[in-house]
């Protein structure tokens, strides 16, 4: 069998949180986005109560697709042959989200995604949800360390910000955010009510609209939810440059993104011998992903773009970062090439 094309791999998003916290909210809010073809695997049907009307098929029954969803249940084939089914490419899934039970280990789940035998998977990170109104009574007593939890993600949400109450607000979400961040330093916290976080942070829709040429369950849905209420929205820096890199100036960026970046995409052009070649890239949290596309038909234009997504991005310091690494190169260093070839390879 050929190699998987790096454009067929498809995001894998894990969703934890503690039983209640709002994970299946935040999912239902995720799948209202418009133009989203979205996988979901989930434990339990019966459990988790994802809106009906986004629930439009089994996932062997592909052509049902309609208002983004997809759903799979997690049987006893377990999470490897739920993955396998869903980023089939005949599919063209922007994505898949595991809702793990209230009471999954996070970082166990990671593993599953992380050393995952089917091979079009790549990771989109991980979401703790958290409810700010009882985590001191369910989570977390405040003393002695953390829970350890929070090491495994990529992204916390604190949701059910409405329920804190406003005198107490500032200082209750004060103090959560440094338990997050004891064990996670690096992790991106959003805010929340309702689990409406800005879908930019978890993945790429394919379209901006919903196709014309499917049901408007998921716009009647929109609006049923007004969904529409305010969230914090993440910013975005794009930088593009003509012609090849330096992949050792990428690699810089990769090794230490900027704190404020959830996420970084893009594609990038690298001279060889036989003529440019591309590479996507991908970055969520830590966690950077790059592959090499199959050689194609040979393009007049070759160029480089990265985008960084995040919540507070300072994008004067974000821009002069994805700059610094699409310095343009007519002949890679050596030493790039060789962290290039080493990331490739890790990220198969
Ligand atoms: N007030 C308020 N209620 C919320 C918020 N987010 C979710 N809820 C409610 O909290 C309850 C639990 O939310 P779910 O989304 O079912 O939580 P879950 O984490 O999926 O729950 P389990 O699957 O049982 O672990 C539901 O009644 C939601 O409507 C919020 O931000 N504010």
């Amino acid at each position: 069998m050929p190699p998987t094309s790096a454009s067929t791999r498809v995001p894998v998003v894990i969703l934890t949180g503690h039983l209640g916290s709002g994970k299946t909210t935040l999912l239902n809010h995720l799948l209202r986005q418009p133009g989203a073809r979205v996988g979901v695997v989930v434990n339990d049907f019966g459990d988790i109560n994802v809106d009906a009307g986004l629930v439009t098929g089994q996932v062997d029954e592909p052509a049902s697709i309609a208002g983004g969803c997809l759903c799979c249940l997690s049987d006893a084939g377990g999470l490897d042959d739920a993955l396998e089914k869903l980023t089939h490419p005949r599919l063209a899934l922007d994505a898949v989200i595991v809702e793990a039970s209230g009471l999954a280990e996070p970082g166990t789940l990671a593993r599953l995604v992380r050393f995952s035998g089917v091979e079009r998977v790549r990771r989109g990170g991980l979401i703790e949800v958290v409810d700010a109104s009882a985590y001191f009574d369910t989570l977390d007593d405040g003393r002695g360390p953390a829970p350890v939890r929070f090491a495994a993600a990529t992204l916390v949400v604190i949701n059910k910000t409405d329920l804190v109450p406003a005198a107490d607000r500032d200082e209750v979400l004060a103090r959560i955010e440094r338990r997050v961040l004891e064990h996670n330093p690096d992790v991106q916290i959003a805010y929340a009510v309702g689990g409406r976080i800005d879908p930019r942070l978890v993945y790429d829709a394919a379209v901006p609209e919903d196709p014309p040429d499917e049901l408007p369950i998921a716009a009647l849905l929109r609006e049923a939810a007004a969904d529409h209420a305010a969230h914090q929205h993440a910013r975005s820096v794009t930088v593009t440059t003509p012609g090849t890199i330096e992949p050792a100036r990428l690699l810089d960026l990769l090794e230490d993104p900027p704190s404020a970046a959830y996420r970084v995409k893009g594609t990038v052009a690298v001279a060889t011998g036989q003529g440019p070649r591309s590479y996507q890239v991908n970055l969520v949290g830590r966690s950077a992903h790059v592959a090499a596309e199959r050689p194609g038909r040979a393009t007049t234009e070759t160029r480089s773009e990265l985008v960084a997504i995040g919540l507070e991005l300072d994008p004067d310091e974000v821009w002069q970062r994805l700059t610094a690494a699409l310095a343009p190169a007519e002949r890679p260093s050596t030493d790039g090439l060789r962290r290039l070839r080493q990331l490739v390879r890790v990220s198969l």
